[in-house]
């Protein structure tokens, strides 16, 4: 039984007759016209004149009278002596506070079987004739349960609502209260206040003819029921208020910011908004920034290629993008950052500065403008830094927050919370800093306040970019593993000088940063793989423009050399302390090449190209030093030779040598496995297979890949296309 047939008592009817749930949906409505309309639009099965006719029998009865109309409807309902031990009731306002008391009052105790319900879904219309029997639908209804609330009862509302495809959550009243003060009645008492504003000005005919999508978007919810909001305002006024004045403080700051033109503020503001409104679903969901790398696994199609011809730039580094962020956010001044890719790491770690007050332009096609805070400006964030699926965003800012003076949570995604984190924090902890872990996993709790010591710590691996990052704060020196070496490079291009030696970095502390204009540079493992492609197509000739000397693309370039490809280094120089360097390659064809074990480790990322090579080449290559091989490194290496060997290709492994014989490729189809290396490695293989070859679960950030591939000539087609 629903009382109150209008837009959302006649839509859980209407909803609940069309489910089948109920032998019998029957209304009250105090209003005769409704009351016809509500059982010729077939919202109930019978709409009784009088309220006690029309509680007779019923086992649910749902208040869904505006709400100053709920005390009086609660008294009313008392005095018909209802079977209150066995009805269960329940109801829809908007605030919950006023109901819940009000129902207390009337009954004069707390009614067990009485369920507080709101609904978070609506329009700004109102009246039977509205009644969505589908409006509920992937909506969420908040019920607010109290401790002696009959578990019989919630569980009777909680399925009707679930039954009209509702998401049920459950809160406390009070807390419901301010959510709801701040996220739905704040932004209609300024849409009516607005409106109204402007139609009281003489010249309101001439606003209203100018005014454009931006003032419809904003007050839409103007046109709402005046009578449901003059008793929302008055039924939730405490906590209204309170939000109310904490916006209005920051209305009035805006307000100072543009008397002051204070441009640094609004913009502040304005991007701060931006980014939440785009990235608060995904942290509220626990759902990755850059879903699309999350995203179904593409299948591609490569055909033969004859010879790569032209001239183009690399899409930048992701790795140094993220880096840039965090060195820019720490420096002083703006910085200026262009040919920023979006990426899972760098989306992450810019809303974790925005966060931390820092102010972040952009990125619009590919720029970003960071206004530095300097080394020591970091705001304590006014939550848990949410960090999506980003590991190497979650080390870095463990080893930069550990150092800071504010307490702060670090979380991410189901994924990140499974990664095992102890390697990274065990050494930040060996330099001073506080943090602790939950069972080895995020959410990682930080400490502030910590004085750090810088340490030695060059044999740590994984652990190196917090460690450089820790070590910027820390007194004396810190030397971590030469795995962070670019991220150490950049740092000197920031003005923070850093030693790099062959068996470590050595970085002092104590040198502040300064802002950078910087194009990111080219991705060396994109590179690396055209200039595989390109050397083994005879009649290639092409330069792959500004592409960051990495060492594992310095060294795979040495190899190549030593299989007879044709390379060379125009235009060298440094971008933001990074070396870059033009790679210019033409087609030579290659024969067979040996990788010794002290160069494995360094070209370990790139093994997956540089087999594809080897398997095109002509005659045996060997790759000695495999064991030194680490977790994701050893898994590429067995996608990457799963895949050869569908293709004919003969390897031998034993523990410390791949032997392996080039020949023609022959096959239909391989597997990338989700991994960018090797499925940008077997596009290349794909090209010089006879027929052309279908590579299947390849990521979808391979499409940045297959973009400039197809630049150069090479013939690539996405699952869509196939
Ligand atoms: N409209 C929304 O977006 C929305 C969303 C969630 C919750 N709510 C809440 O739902 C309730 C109803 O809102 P609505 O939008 O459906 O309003 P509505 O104006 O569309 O419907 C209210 C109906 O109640 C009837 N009514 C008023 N006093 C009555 C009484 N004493 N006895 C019987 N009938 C009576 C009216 O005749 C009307 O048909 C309100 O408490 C509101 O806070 C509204
Ligand atoms: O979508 C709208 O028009 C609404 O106003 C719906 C809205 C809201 O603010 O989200 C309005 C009041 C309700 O209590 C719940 C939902």
């Amino acid at each position: 039984m629903v009382i109150g047939l209008g837009l959302i008592g006649g839509s859980f009817a209407k909803g609940l007759r069309a489910s089948g749930l109920c032998r019998e949906v029957t209304g009250f409505d105090l209003d005769p016209q409704t009351r016809r309309l509500a059982v010729e639009l077939g919202v109930v099965d019978r709409c009784p004149e009088t309220l006690e006719e029309a509680c007779r029998e019923a086992d649910l009865i749902q208040l869904a009278v505006p709400i100053l109309a709920m005390e009086r409807l609660l008294r009313t309902l008392a005095l018909l002596e209802l079977d209150i031990e066995r009805i269960v009731l329940t109801d829809v306002g908007s605030a919950k506070g006023s109901v819940v008391r009000c129902a207390a009052e009337a009954f004069g105790r707390n009614l067990p079987r009485f369920v507080p319900g709101h609904p978070i879904a609506g329009s700004e219309q109102s009246g039977v004739g509205a009644a969505n029997p589908a409006l509920f639908r992937r909506h969420k209804v908040i019920l607010t349960p109290q401790t002696d609330t009959d578990p019989g009862a919630l569980a009777l509302v909680d399925r009707a609502w679930r039954v009209l495809g509702a998401d049920v959550e459950h809160m406390q009243v009070e807390h419901h209260d301010e959510v709801l003060a701040a996220t739905s009645h704040l932004p209609h008492l300024l849409a009516f206040g607005l409106v109204d504003s402007l139609a009281r000005r003489h010249e309101n005919l001439e606003i209203f003819r100018y005014a454009a999508g931006g003032f419809r978007d904003f007050t839409r919810i103007a046109g709402s029921d005046p009578v449901m909001w003059h008793d929302i305002f008055l039924a939730n006024r405490d906590a209204v208020l309170a939000t109310l004045d904490e916006f209005q403080a920051d209305l009035d700051l805006l307000r100072e910011a543009m008397v002051e033109k204070d441009g640094h503020h609004l913009l502040g503001v304005f991007t701060r908004a931006r980014a939440a409104r785009e990235h608060f679903g995904k942290i509220l969901a626990g759902r990755a920034y850059a879903e699309d790398e999350y995203a179904a696994a593409l299948g591609i199609r490569i055909e033969p290629v004859a010879a790569l011809r032209g001239e183009a730039p690399v899409p930048g580094d992701k790795g140094i993008a993220q880096s840039a962020i965090v060195l820019a956010a720490l420096a002083e001044g703006s910085s200026e950052i262009s040919g920023f890719r979006a990426a899972e790491a760098s989306l992450a770690t810019l809303q974790a500065f925005r966060d931390m007050g820092v102010v972040i332009e952009g990125p619009q096609q590919g720029r970003l403008i960071i206004h530095g805070v300097g080394l020591h400006g970091l705001q304590a964030p006014p939550g848990p830094l949410y960090l999506g699926g980003s590991a190497s965003a979650m080390g870095m800012l463990a080893g930069l927050l550990a150092a800071q003076r504010f307490d702060c949570m670090l979380t991410g995604d189901a994924a990140l919370s499974r990664q095992p984190m102890g390697d990274v924090v065990e050494p930040l902890c060996e330099m001073g800093a506080s943090i602790s872990l939950h069972d080895g996993h995020a959410p990682i709790r930080i400490r502030g306040g910590q004085a750090l010591v810088g340490i030695d710590r060059s044999h740590l691996r994984q652990a190196a970019p917090a460690l450089l990052m820790a070590g910027l704060y820390a007194s004396g020196n810190t030397r971590v593993s030469v795995v962070a070496r670019q991220q150490g490079e950049l740092l000197g291009g920031f003005g923070c000088p850093v030693r790099i030696e062959a068996g470590g970095l050595a970085l002092a502390a104590g040198h502040a940063l300064v802002a950078q204009r910087l194009d990111i540079p080219g991705d060396a493992s994109m590179a690396l793989a055209l200039a595989v492609a390109a050397s083994l197509a005879a009649g290639s000739e092409l330069t792959l423009e500004a592409v960051a000397m990495t060492p594992a693309l310095d060294a795979g370039l040495t190899l190549l050399g030593r299989m007879g490809a044709n390379i060379r280094l125009l235009r060298r120089g440094y971008v933001a302390g990074v070396p870059v360097a033009s790679i210019a390659v033409s087609g030579a064809g290659l024969r067979g090449g040996d990788v010794p074990p002290d160069c494995l480790p360094i070209i370990a990322a790139e093994l997956p190209v540089l087999l594809v090579a080897a398997a095109c080449a002509s005659g045996t290559s060997r790759f000695s030093g495999i064991g030194a091989l680490q977790g994701l490194e050893r898994l590429r290496l067995r996608y990457t030779l799963d895949a050869l060997l569908e293709l004919g290709i003969r390897v031998v492994v034993d523990e410390e040598q791949l032997t392996l014989e080039g020949g023609a490729l022959a096959g239909r189809k391989v597997a990338a496995n989700r991994d960018l290396h090797v499925a940008m490695a077997l596009c290349i293989a794909g090209s010089h297979t006879g027929g052309g070859l279908q590579i299947d679960e390849c990521p979808a950030s391979v499409r940045d890949f297959i973009e400039l591939a197809e630049r150069f000539g090479m013939n690539i087609k996405t699952e869509a296309g196939l």
